[in-house]
């Protein structure tokens, strides 16, 4: 029998999602049927996020008490912080943020039988509640970094500048604030990549949205998905400056080596999030004032575009952004983690509404059979 493989499952469609649309053709992203650019010029994260986990925009009321509720649940759960404080330093921060996802998990009381586990009701509570604790765990992991203490979260301030606030200490400007919250709202979703697929296929067996996202976390560690956010700021830092981009970037290639935040699986033509971001980062770039930083990412992008026809996917402006809100590297991908659970959780749901056991086959070419001597 010739099996017909796809390896990566490339141009596979293994389901249906009423979440979001990637459309390569046109360079579109949908999320509910709204387009991302939109989202990102009018909403704030928090109606973004009720957006993918109800399939609606929320009325006043409605983001009225998702906001209390989001609020509700800001704080650093004791327990977790004690679980974060017992890890070395050394550990990586999506390694510190998945542990904490997990030990969030093992204090769920709601989590009884395996009924509980996939009951719909709670995994949306649970989602909030993940949505809602997050920040509190990125911050935290990072200004543990730098030897700082836990800043309480702000009943006062919205998501976004929360966030920032109880990351360094200090009340952010508004237009950081606005990078920030457009930089959460571009990561949010898209359709079946890699972490949404694994957190599918842990779905899939009737296990809890924890494990899901714990399992989607480890998925979006890796470089070729979200780890590119820390690698684009790897990769800024080597090069140095404009001058040394189309050097760097021959000697790179001629190595062999994948140029991150360039490429992408679905977008072909450019990734439909980048021009968002871009303008995102130049508000950034005029406020730290920090032209050069512009430098280097157009003299790159030109000379990957001219050399390979590769453009950049968001991972691009987004590392460098980061950078300039004041992140360390290692912190860029917790920070897609905070956004993506939004994303995760909502397919975490649709998978469980209308579930099928995710068990693809696979083309057996090991050793024909043989056996042991005497069998
Ligand atoms: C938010 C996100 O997760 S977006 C993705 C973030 N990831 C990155 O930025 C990592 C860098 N990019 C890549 O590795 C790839 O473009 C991927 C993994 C994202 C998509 O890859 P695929 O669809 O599997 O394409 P594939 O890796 O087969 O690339 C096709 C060709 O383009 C080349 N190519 C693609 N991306 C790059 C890149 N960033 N740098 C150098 N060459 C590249 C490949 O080497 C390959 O060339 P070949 O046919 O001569 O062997
Ligand atoms: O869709 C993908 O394969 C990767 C990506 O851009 C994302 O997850 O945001």
């Amino acid at each position: 029998m010739t099996e017909d493989i796809r390896k990566g499952l490339a141009g596979v469609v293994v389901d249906h999602t009423a979440v979001s649309k990637v459309n390569p053709e046109t360079n579109s992203l949908l999320y509910r049927g709204y387009p991302v650019q939109e989202l990102a010029a009018n909403c704030t994260f928090e109606e973004v996020a009720y957006l993918l986990w109800h399939g609606e925009l929320p009325t006043d009321a409605e983001l009225a008490a998702f906001e209390t509720l989001e609020r509700a649940h800001r704080r650093l759960d004791p327990t977790v912080k004690d679980a974060i404080d017992a890890l070395p330093l050394s550990a990586h921060p999506m390694d510190v943020v998945r542990t904490a996802v997990s030990v969030i998990g093992a204090l769920d009381e709601s989590l009884t039988t395996d009924r509980t586990w996939i009951d719909l009701d709670l995994t949306l509570e649970r989602s909030i509640r993940l949505f809602a604790q997050l920040p509190a765990i990125v911050a935290y992991t990072q200004r543990r970094l730098r030897d700082e203490r836990l800043v309480e979260p702000r009943d006062d301030l919205g998501y976004s500048a929360n966030f920032l606030h109880m990351t360094f200490g200090e009340m952010p400007e508004k237009v950081v604030v606005d990078a920030f919250d457009v930089s959460m709202i571009l990561y949010a979703e898209h359709s079946f990549n890699a972490s949404t697929f694994a957190a599918r296929v842990i779905t899939s067996t009737l296990s809890d949205v924890y494990s899901a996202v714990v399992g989607a976390i480890g998925a979006l560690k890796g470089p070729l998905h979200g780890g590119a956010n820390e690698a684009v700021q790897h990769t800024f830092d080597e090069v140095g400056s404009a001058d040394g981009a189309r050097e760097w970037l021959a000697t790179a290639l001629a190595e062999k080596r994948k140029i991150m935040g360039f490429g992408h699986r679905v977008y072909k033509n450019g990734d439909s999030r980048v021009p968002t971001m871009k303008a995102a980062l130049e508000t950034l770039v005029a406020h730290y004032d920090r032209p050069e930083v512009l430098d280097l990412y157009d003299a790159l992008e030109s000379a990957m575009v001219e050399t390979k026809n590769i453009k950049p996917n968001l991972d691009y402006p987004s590392g460098p952004a980061y950078n300039l809100m004041g992140f360390d590297t290692t912190m860029f991908t917790p920070l897609f983690i905070a956004s993506r659970v939004t994303g995760w959780t909502a397919h975490v749901r649709e998978q469980l509404a209308s579930n099928a056991l995710i068990r693809p086959l696979s083309a057996y070419n090991g050793p024909d059979e043989r056996h042991l001597p005497g069998s």
